[in-house]
């Protein structure tokens, strides 16, 4: 096991609701005497970080998240509880929330190095560097003051990367500024990553979490609801998220309109589970594919046929490059208004490779029946990096309904090396077309 960076021991935190504001300076003139709430964010929070661990920490609004990592950050003290880091933290937690909105961003990235214990030369010598990063152009000279939100977070974003932070602490911040902004600020949360830097990173964005995180945390009402790997605890967001909707969506019928479709059982997903068990090796740690949604309609079967068009259940192997076709079976159990079917290849990470729906390929599916049967090919080539991959499949009304059958890891296939022996570096490899031309910039004479 590698060296523990950060530790919480049973860390709670309360915050006190006030009704009113006379009800806080009440309790400050007359003490003993208070009328508020207490409010418990945190509850009995246990977590170790190893260092250079990318820690991904999830949670609907108000779960806790926040107020976790400001008290990692030390800008909150713990109720109770105890809480350790080991290392330099920078933490990017608010816009800029350590800057003053008097002083221009120059003096401000003086100002946030020096709070975060570097000297005035550490801090000159890196100063180019957090500049160019931020790239903010003649701004770097203005107030704070004056900066736009996006400018403002470039600049905190590169001052809290640029600091040889030992524990870096990010909070949604990627989410601001411009695309190019963005996925500059992934690379250097990977580079980070790669140097052994610590990280928490909160984020509402799941792809973001599986693409920089190697574990990950979910928050449910201040308390941990699971710990894994980022697919895994993902999985078990989404699904929380499902069910909470479906049971907002439920209050609000008058009659319970599901009675009518099957119970919900996700070893019966495809079939008899026997049938199923021998393809669907899983690749979310826990064994089974995961599966949400309303039940309207429900995924019957999964399968992928090879280029001739054959199904081997058991050896789901398939050529680089090799045309296959999904086959997505569904049967509705309540009239539907309408029916988008999808499907996504993903990555043992659960990042997604390859994915269409029956939407976005200009096939309007219209009114389902109850009892009614779908079938859905998507045929499509595999020029993959030779790993293993896993199907998810989904089906919804629209783009704006609960999904009636989510399913992750419905099953899992292995690509095979291209037989001309080429190596694969990238997970997608596309056909291209490649040239070189070569010819002199200068003349060098050689004296033998
Ligand atoms: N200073 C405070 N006083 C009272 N309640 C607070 C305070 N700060 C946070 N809370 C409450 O604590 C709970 C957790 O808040 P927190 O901001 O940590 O959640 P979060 O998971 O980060 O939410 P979001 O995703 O919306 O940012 C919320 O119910 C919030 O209202």
């Amino acid at each position: 096991m590698g060296e523990i960076v950060i530790s919480l021991n049973n860390v709670s935190k309360c915050f006190k609701r006030y009704a009113r504001p006379v009800d806080r300076l009440k309790e400050i003139l007359i003490p003993g005497k208070s009328s508020c709430d207490e409010f418990w964010a945190l509850r009995d929070i246990n977590l170790e970080v190893q260092k250079g661990q990318t820690l991904g920490v999830v949670g609907r609004n108000g779960s806790g998240k926040s107020t976790l990592l400001q008290i990692l950050a030390g800008t909150l003290q713990p109720t109770t509880g105890e809480v350790s880091v080991n290392g330099r933290i920078s933490a990017l937690l608010e816009l800029g929330s350590g800057f003053n909105p008097e002083f221009t961003g120059r003096q401000n990235v003086f100002f946030n190095g020096r709070l975060l214990g570097l000297s005035h030369q550490e801090i000159a010598a890196k100063f180019d560097e957090i500049a160019g990063f931020a790239d903010i152009g003649d701004f770097i000279d203005q107030p704070v003051k004056t900066y736009s939100s996006g400018m403002f977070v470039r600049l905190a974003f590169a001052v809290a990367v640029n600091v040889y932070p030992e524990v870096l602490i990010v909070d949604e911040a990627l989410a601001v500024g411009d695309v190019v902004f963005q996925h500059r600020c992934m690379r250097r949360m990977r580079a980070l990553m790669d140097s052994g830097v610590t990280t928490l990173f909160v984020s509402h964005d799941s792809g973001a979490v599986k693409t920089l995180c190697n574990s990950a945390v979910m928050l449910h009402e201040g308390r941990i609801y699971t710990t894994g790997s980022p697919n895994a605890v993902i999985i078990e967001y989404m699904k929380l998220v499902t069910q909470e909707e479906l049971e907002l969506l439920n209050e609000a019928k008058p009659t319970n309109s599901l009675e009518s479709s099957p119970a919900f059982d996700p070893d019966r997903i495809l079939g008899e589970p026997s049938e199923l068990t021998p393809t669907l090796l899983h690749n979310n740690g826990n064994g089974k594919p995961q599966r949400r949604g309303n039940r309207k309609a429900l995924i019957q079967d999964v399968r992928i046929l090879n280029s001739l068009g054959e199904y081997s259940k058991e050896n789901l192997v398939f050529n680089f490059n090799e045309e296959v076709t999904l086959v997505i079976d569904l049967v509705a159990y309540e009239l539907l208004q309408g029916c988008i079917v999808g499907f996504f290849v993903c990555d043992k990470n659960g990042n997604e490779i390859i994915g269409s729906n029956t939407w976005e390929e200009n096939l309007q599916i219209g009114k389902l029946s109850p009892g009614e049967k779908l079938t859905v090919k998507f045929k499509f080539r595999l020029p993959l990096k030779p790993i293993s991959y896993s199907v998810t499949v989904a089906g919804s009304e629209d783009y704006t309904s609960v999904t009636f059958d989510w399913i992750d890891n419905a099953l899992v296939f292995q690509v095979l090396p291209p037989d001309t022996g080429k190596n694969i570096h990238a997970l997608v490899d596309l056909p291209m077309s490649t040239e070189v031309s070569r010819n002199f910039s200068f003349n060098v004479s050689v004296q033998v």
